[in-house]
């Protein structure tokens, strides 16, 4: 056994740190650390690697791991609805009504087996989707003890304490770290600190030097690197971590988005409709009827009977459908469900320029020195910049600008050959890259090389070298300069300035920091051309017949930006810029950013800002964007979409990741979200009236008569049939006029129409009542017989309402579960009161004659369903030319406070035209 073998053995036998010492670790020198954690700078063996992970477990947060069923089912009930259902079971059994309180049992075990069957699959389905862009590590790990180490990606659940993980601009720390290596790296660890700013990491043999940043050596599990790079040794994983300590936190952050608003909203407005109901009926049978507590299980019924109850299991299998079909057809991943809903109902979609609307693909075309006389020099600089920062900050792939600059200076065949010693990676606050290296033939000198956003550069230069030498920089050059610039940018080049410094050496690399990004000496610009995408013009035209208006959010130039939107046919407008929103109240920035269509210069947290403003401002706003810069937009937004391609980081906390930067994928996305919410909206309207209606009927028909309409078992039944039929209409595919506008619940059309097809369904009920007068021989001679009747025509005009107003595409088939859930909805309401069971359930068998005159009073009803639809369809398009009020949305709001039905000119994301 060599040495090597022997001391590789002697790790396998030593453990991890346990959840206790991880904190003591973090007070031990590096070497300790490696000793305790068994492992090396080279890394862990792979069999080491996959004994760690059969003892320690996944590198998988406990909160975030799949909920089993049971569980499930028994969280469905503290549904608001369930809630309800339980207390109108126990005011049931109170009275001694065991049949009722029997029924509403099954019917709230029913829906809670649906709903978490229902969910299990969509978190299944989900987590598959999520799986195809996980974010990974970069392990260095080796396949032997002699053999060299390997650096390759892994699962990010893979990892083991022991692991030596390297860390790169937009990675998501993987696990907890303690530092080896790092290189300018800054950590966003807002998750679990709450701080903003990105916090520097340095690595420091003995912990303790740094009193006001203890925690400077260690990098945790959920945070981001914000710039530059890293080497660290796994200490803990999984459950151990901070991360997992603090996943309750980050779990909550998504509330509030537009779905979650508009479904409490209603759902509340329902249950205090629900709650109402029974006190109701039971005053006015007392008042009327001289009825006492008899009534009380009839009440229970009626209020029940007003229950959409299947809501949660339509909402949950009508997204999961819709997002199973988007990732087949489209390529396109919704990693949490509800952000598909949300994506229907985006009306402004705010974008990044770079690689969305251009290629990002920049060309060199040129270099010139402040003067504009072409300057190869220039163009040497900005290369030699990019090819040290990609030695020296361990960038695993250099950015788009540094490598059309490389492959420009390769081009020209430019020496590259140079010796640097400190790297300021890029970084979009500052907007520009600084490398230090030795002066060449000059030792004790060395030389910073910047080079970014000119604006950014300019501003740290003292000194301009042009044709006639260095020159002081004053304020005319300085606006010379800029004029000069913006002209560039107006021809929709990309401009880079280059800006040298010379300074006495300094032993430590560490020791240069931004702070010496100052007295610099202008060089001149390279002029970079991207062109725009193939795709993007005819996506956006796409975008505005949809009603989605297209915002850009750049960190570059405002005339690079404008040009940009020209070529695409998107009239810019005048650009506003970073600078400027910050200068912007709250309210300015909101009636600005309703007006703007570019946002120029943009730092990530104005992007952030912007996004902000537009959602308080009412709109559902969509960002779509891929780098590290654009996290916090994309978490500020209703709906963060990033390439496939994308950063980690951004892809981590994306709600929906396209399998290519692509604005026509978006739009098939917007058009499956509006369809998941066309369909929950089909449900809603027609559950709603439907329901409203009966209750109606059944009330006036319970104070004209001498017994109960129905018995409360009897109403519960048909209630249980009418919501399992309607569960089909996850499966409906929405006309095409209802996929063409942002799927916003427009509440007072909304409530028109509850209130308007309820009363004309009340009307059919009360037809009935006089049919059955007629027909079984007065009403108070035959109550099983009545109940008969009304349960058949209940379900048959459930089912005929299901058809003809269901707002599918017209003149196509229905699609199959509609066409069954339907048929079987009218099968049972016709056989029942025939069948074996009848005599259990309190009916009895009818007249023919009864079924003619049903037959007369349904074709009456169908007829005045498909007038009173025709009305309505034309009532919403001429709203749609005056769209209803927008008021602000209040973020953060309770949903309670939100009700829907309440605030006529709130703007709800809940597709009900
Ligand atoms: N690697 C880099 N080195 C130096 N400067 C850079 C680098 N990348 C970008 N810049 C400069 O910083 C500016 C802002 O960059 P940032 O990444 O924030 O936005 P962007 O890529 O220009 O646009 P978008 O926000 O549309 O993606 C760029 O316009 C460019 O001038």
């Amino acid at each position: 056994m060599s040495a090597a073998t022997g001391r590789d053995t002697a790790e396998r036998t030593r453990s991890a740190p346990s959840a206790g010492e991880r904190s003591d670790l973090s007070r031990l020198a590096v070497l300790e650390v490696l000793r305790a954690v068994g492992s090396g700078p080279r890394g862990l063996l792979e069999s080491q690697a996959e004994e760690r992970l059969l003892r320690h477990g996944e590198n998988v947060v406990p909160a975030l791991r799949a909920v089993p069923w049971l569980r499930r089912v028994v969280r469905s009930l503290r549904d608001p609805f369930t809630a309800v259902l339980f207390c109108l079971a126990l005011v049931s059994c109170l009275v001694a009504a065991w049949t009722t309180a029997c029924v509403i049992a099954a019917l709230v075990a029913v829906s809670c087996v649906l709903r978490a069957s229902g969910e299990y699959r969509a978190d299944r389905s989900a987590a598959a989707l999520r799986e195809m862009v996980a974010a990974t590590a970069t392990v260095r790990r080796r396949s032997d003890p002699d053999a060299a180490p390997v650096t390759r990606e892994i699962p990010v659940d893979q990892l083991v304490p022991g692991d030596v993980v390297t860390l790169a601009p937009g990675d998501v720390v993987p696990a907890d770290l303690r530092l080896l290596r790092a290189g300018g790296l800054t950590v966003d660890q807002a998750l679990l600190t709450g701080e903003s700013a990105p916090v520097p990491k340095l690595p420091v043999d003995v912990p303790g030097g740094n009193k006001e940043n203890e925690e400077s050596h260690l990098c945790f599990q959920g945070s981001s690197v914000a710039s530059g790079s890293g080497t660290g040794v796994v200490v803990a994983t999984g459950s151990r971590t901070r991360f997992a300590a603090t996943i309750r936190g980050v779990a909550a952050r998504r509330e509030g988005t537009a779905f979650d608003r508009s479904v409490r909203g209603i759902s509340w407005a329902l249950i205090r409709f629900m709650l109402l109901t029974p006190p109701l009926v039971l005053m006015a049978n007392a008042a009327l009827r001289g009825r006492g507590l008899e009534t009380v299980p009839f009440a229970v019924a009626v209020a029940v009977g007003l229950t959409p109850e299947m809501l949660p299991v339509i909402v949950t299998t009508a997204l999961a459908r819709g997002a199973s079909r988007l990732a087949r057809n489209a390529r396109v991943i919704v990693k949490r469900l509800p952000a598909l809903h949300d994506l229907g109902a985006v009306d402004v979609l705010c974008t990044d320029k770079t690689g969305t609307l251009t290629e990002d693909r920049p060309v060199v075309e040129y270099a010139t020195d402040p003067d504009g006389t072409p300057a190869p020099d220039v163009l040497r600089w900005a290369a030699l910049n990019s090819l040290w920062m990609l030695q020296l900050a361990e960038v695993p792939a250099s950015d788009a600008l540094d490598e059309a600059l490389l492959a420009a200076a390769v081009a020209s065949e430019d020496d590259l050959d140079c010796d640097a010693v400190a790297a300021l990676p890029f970084d979009p606050a500052r907007r520009l890259s600084t490398v230090v290296a030795r002066a060449p033939g000059r030792p004790g000198t060395h030389i910073l090389v910047a080079k970014g956003a000119p604006e950014a550069v300019l501003e740290r230069c003292a000194a301009v070298r042009g044709g006639g030498g260095e020159r002081l920089l004053d304020d005319r050059e300085r606006a010379r300069l800029l004029a000069a610039w913006a002209e560039q940018a107006a021809d929709g080049l990309r401009v880079l300035a280059v800006a040298v410094a010379e300074r006495p050496a300094r032993k430590a690399p560490s020791a240069y920091s931004a702070r010496d990004e100052r007295g610099l000496v202008l060089l001149g610009t390279v002029a970079l051309r991207d062109r725009t995408t193939d795709t993007a013009a005819g996506a956006l035209a796409a975008l505005a017949g949809r009603g989605v208006e297209v915002k850009v959010l750049t960190g570059d130039h405002a005339g690079t930006a404008a040009r940009a939107c020209r070529d695409l046919g998107v009239d810019p407008g005048r650009p506003v810029t970073g600078a400027e929103v910050d200068a912007l109240t709250e309210p300015e920035l909101v009636e600005a950013a309703g007006r703007t269509t570019v946002f120029a210069r943009c730092s990530p947290e104005q992007k952030a800002r912007v996004v902000r403003a537009l959602r308080s401002a009412g709109h559902v706003t969509g960002f779509l964007g891929d780098g590290a810069n654009d996290l916090p937009a994309l978490r500020a937004a209703d709906v963060g979409i990033c390439p496939r391609e994308a950063a980690d980081v951004t892809r981590d906390a994306a709600d929906v990741v396209l399998a290519a930067k692509d604005l026509t994928a978006i739009d098939e996305a917007i058009t499956a979200g509006r369809a998941s919410s066309a369909n929950i909206a089909s449900y809603l309207r027609i559950a709603l009236s439907s329901n409203l209606g009966n209750v109606i009927a059944m009330l006036a028909a319970g104070l004209l008569m001498p017994f109960l309409p129905m018995l409360p078992a009897q109403v519960l039944l048909q209630n249980l049939c009418f919501d399992a039929a309607q569960l089909a209409f996850a499966y409906d595919r929405p006309a095409p006029s209802r996929l063409r506008e942002p799927a916003v619940l427009r509440p007072r059309a909304f409530l028109r129409f509850v209130a308007a097809f309820g009363l004309l369904n009340a009307a059919a009920d009360l037809a009935i009542f006089g049919v059955l007068a007629l027909s079984v021989r007065g009403i108070g001679g035959n109550e099983e017989a009545f109940h008969a009747g009304w349960f058949t025509e209940n379900l048959l005009t459930q089912a005929l309402v299901m058809v003809l107003l269901r707002g599918g595409r017209a003149g196509t088939r229905m699609p199959r579960p509609l066409r069954y859930g339907t048929a079987a909805l009218a099968v049972i309401g016709l056989l029942v009161p025939l069948s074996p069971f009848a005599g259990a359930l309190g009916f009895t068998g009818l007249p023919v004659f009864f079924y003619a005159l049903l037959a007369v009073v349904l074709t009456a009803y169908g007829l005045a369903l498909q007038a009173s639809q025709a009305r309505y369809e034309e009532e919403l398009a001429a709203a749609e030319q005056e769209p209803e009020p927008e008021g602000p949305q209040e973020e953060g709001q309770d949903g309670e406070g939100q009700a829907a039905a309440e605030e006529p000119a709130e703007r709800v994301a809940v597709g009900a035209r």
